[in-house]
């Protein structure tokens, strides 16, 4: 040990760590592109993954017995299968996550399969880039780094050859100070009273990580009124300024590039209504912060730079709740609860980096939707959260998962042979079990689905018996699903009923269920911001594992562009009547007819 590592133990200890993961990259990333290209090209596999042995192998296997993994049979062969497929988290503070994957259409061969694709497709070298700051976002030349925003050891990480670390934690500390200041009363309105609402104007990943996180946790909520105005849609603004007082509402703007159309015009309302009240430029100060990569955006907009709090080009949108894009949840659950948030996920990052594949809950997840979609045709993956809280926590994984891996060229460039992200859905439990399970349960398509559900309710009412109903319900889900009701069982239900002969007979095929659908349950002891950030981080690292193994670029969005482009093109042509004929026939019909049916 030099010198200067003995002047800063932890933060020398933290140095050595990365130079051996450096070196152990260096050594192992065969089956990777590590050459010094610029960015890019980075993690590119070398193989293409139908063609990969790793694959091959799954492929014949699948073929020869895929049909004949039947689930609860595996459960009967195996008395210890739930502890071989099941694996539990110990918090420091806020107990254990039961992760139980065993109803799964998978046996020790499969599991071992699909754990060597993880190897060959170098999914742990993968990380270590991504945990180092490699730039592997190389369509736009970024580091993917939302893992700083959490890395509470505060382990020097490295970009461009500076140390993101402290600029992190001198946001944070802004945050910190400026959370308390509201919540103390402190900070004031232009009449000197104290702010009471929060409308957080973003929209996707400036949005919906905030909304699915206060909605989350609200029993830790302290007071203030929390509002999100995402859609341009004027309706969506106009609901909430019905709601607050100019006097003491905080508007939040939070946009990373600070050029988004919905975000900057609704940012634009929210400034005019304002001022048409308070009537004093200078009261702008008071009432509105901007969160964002775009200090000069933020400024020409009218919001001082000393009322932004910052981030990085490394943060994608969709991974930037952990940023300063966190400011609406830490007003609303406090500064400290923003921090167990960061925690929790540090917490899963570091189970992530350090659990051998074999017991790594995000790459085993990860490797069962791969099963799923690429060997079983599954198109779709449910998330079921059991519980109200959480009931935006499947439109939050929605941009996540979609946005991330809804992408059809592999990061060389080649068109993929192979399907690639799933769409992702779900409602909270048990609103979706009279909605939508029918077709989980004897619709034609396999739907994968995560039950996510807490052992502890925050709502105790009626003696703990809603809780308590809520569990046998999920539990029952996943039992009915995987285990399903044959022909003879629902026959004798029948005749127990007394139904007739012919009536059985008619009946009775509508009456059986298959089973042998596949489930992933989660279980924490309670939702808290720290099981709530384990929770999130563990999708973030599955998306990003699968991206690897797909070999696609999980951090860019290049697909929601075009749409952008177009919508921008055809604005000027809605301000007058006149027909148009520049596009095909059908939008110069949807033009011309809502022009003939606004006047
Ligand atoms: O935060 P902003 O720069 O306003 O971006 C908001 C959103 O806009 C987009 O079009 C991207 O698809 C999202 O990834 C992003 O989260």
């Amino acid at each position: 040990m030099n010198n200067k590592c003995a002047a800063t133990g932890a933060k020398c200890r933290a140095r050595a760590e990365a130079s051996r993961i450096g070196a152990q990259i260096g050594a192992q990333g065969q089956g990777l592109d590590f050459s010094e290209r610029k960015g890019a090209t980075e993690m590119e596999a070398k193989q293409f993954l139908t063609s990969t042995t790793a694959w091959q192998n799954l492929q014949d296997y699948y073929n020869k017995n895929g049909k004949g993994l039947v689930i609860k049979e595996l459960f009967a062969q195996d008395p210890n299968r739930f502890d071989k497929y099941s694996l539990k988290l110990s918090t420091p503070n806020d107990g254990d996550i039961l992760i139980d994957f065993s109803k799964n259409r998978i046996n020790d061969q499969v599991f071992k399969l699909l754990l060597d694709l993880a190897r060959e497709r170098k999914v742990e070298e993968a990380r270590d880039i991504m945990f180092n700051g490699g730039k592997i976002n190389f369509t736009e030349n970024r580091a993917v780094l939302h893992i700083a925003l959490r890395n509470r050891s505060n382990r020097p990480i490295m970009v461009d050859g500076k140390d993101v670390m402290p600029d992190v934690n001198g946001v944070l500390e802004h945050m910190k100070q400026f959370t308390n200041s509201i919540l103390s009363g402190e900070w004031k309105g232009y009449t000197g009273k104290q702010i009471t609402d929060v409308v957080n104007i973003g929209i996707g990943g400036s949005d919906l990580g905030p909304l699915m996180v206060t909605e989350a946790l609200k029993p830790f909520n302290k007071g203030l009124n929390l509002h999100f105005v995402s859609n341009i849609d004027g309706t969506h603004m106009a609901e909430v300024l019905k709601k607050v007082n100019p006097e003491t509402v905080l508007f939040i703007i939070a946009s990373k590039t600070f050029t988004t159309q919905e975000t900057c015009t609704n940012a634009k309302s929210a400034k005019d209504w304002f001022l048409a009240t308070s009537n004093d430029p200078s009261s702008v100060a008071k009432h509105f912060v901007a969160l964002s990569t775009n200090a000069a955006k933020v400024s020409e907009f009218g919001i001082d730079t000393a009322n932004m709090f910052g981030f990085w080009d490394w943060v994608g949108g969709r991974y930037s709740l952990w940023s300063a894009i966190g400011l609406s949840i830490s007003l609303s659950i406090g500064f400290e609860n923003f921090t167990q948030l960061l925690d929790g996920a540090f917490f899963l990052d570091q189970h992530f980096q350090t659990a051998p594949l074999e017991k790594n809950v995000p790459v085993i997840m990860a490797l069962l939707g791969v099963w799923y979609d690429n060997f079983y045709g599954a198109e779709t993956h449910a998330l079921l959260p059991y519980d109200q809280y959480l009931h935006r926590f499947a439109a939050y994984f929605q941009q996540g998962d979609m946005e991330s891996n809804g992408k059809y060229v592999t990061r060389s460039g080649k068109l993929v042979d192979y399907s690639t992200g799933p769409i992702v859905w779900g409602e909270p439990g048990t609103n979706g079990q009279h909605a939508f399970y029918q077709l989980i349960h004897q619709g034609t398509r396999l739907i994968p689905a995560d039950f996510i559900a807490p052992a502890q309710s925050h709502n105790p009412i009626g003696g703990g018996a809603h809780h308590r109903i809520l569990l046998a319900n999920f539990l029952a889900q996943t039992e009915a699903l995987m285990a399903g009701k044959a022909e003879a069982q629902a026959r004798d239900e029948l005749e127990r009923a007394g139904t007739g002969a012919d009536e059985v007979g008619r009946i009775l095929p509508h009456k059986v269920f298959e089973g042998n659908r596949p489930t992933n349950s989660i279980v924490v002891r309670r939702v808290t911001p720290f099981t709530l950030g384990v929770l999130i981080a563990l999708y973030e690292q599955k998306i990003f594992t699968q991206g690897i193994i797909w070999d696609i670029n999980s951090f860019d969005q290049w697909g929601v562009e075009l749409g952008k482009q177009l919508a921008k093109a055809i604005e000027p042509e809605l301000q007058d009547n006149n027909p148009v004929s520049s596009h095909d026939g059908s939008t110069n019909g949807l033009i011309n007819f809502i022009k003939s049916s606004r006047s």
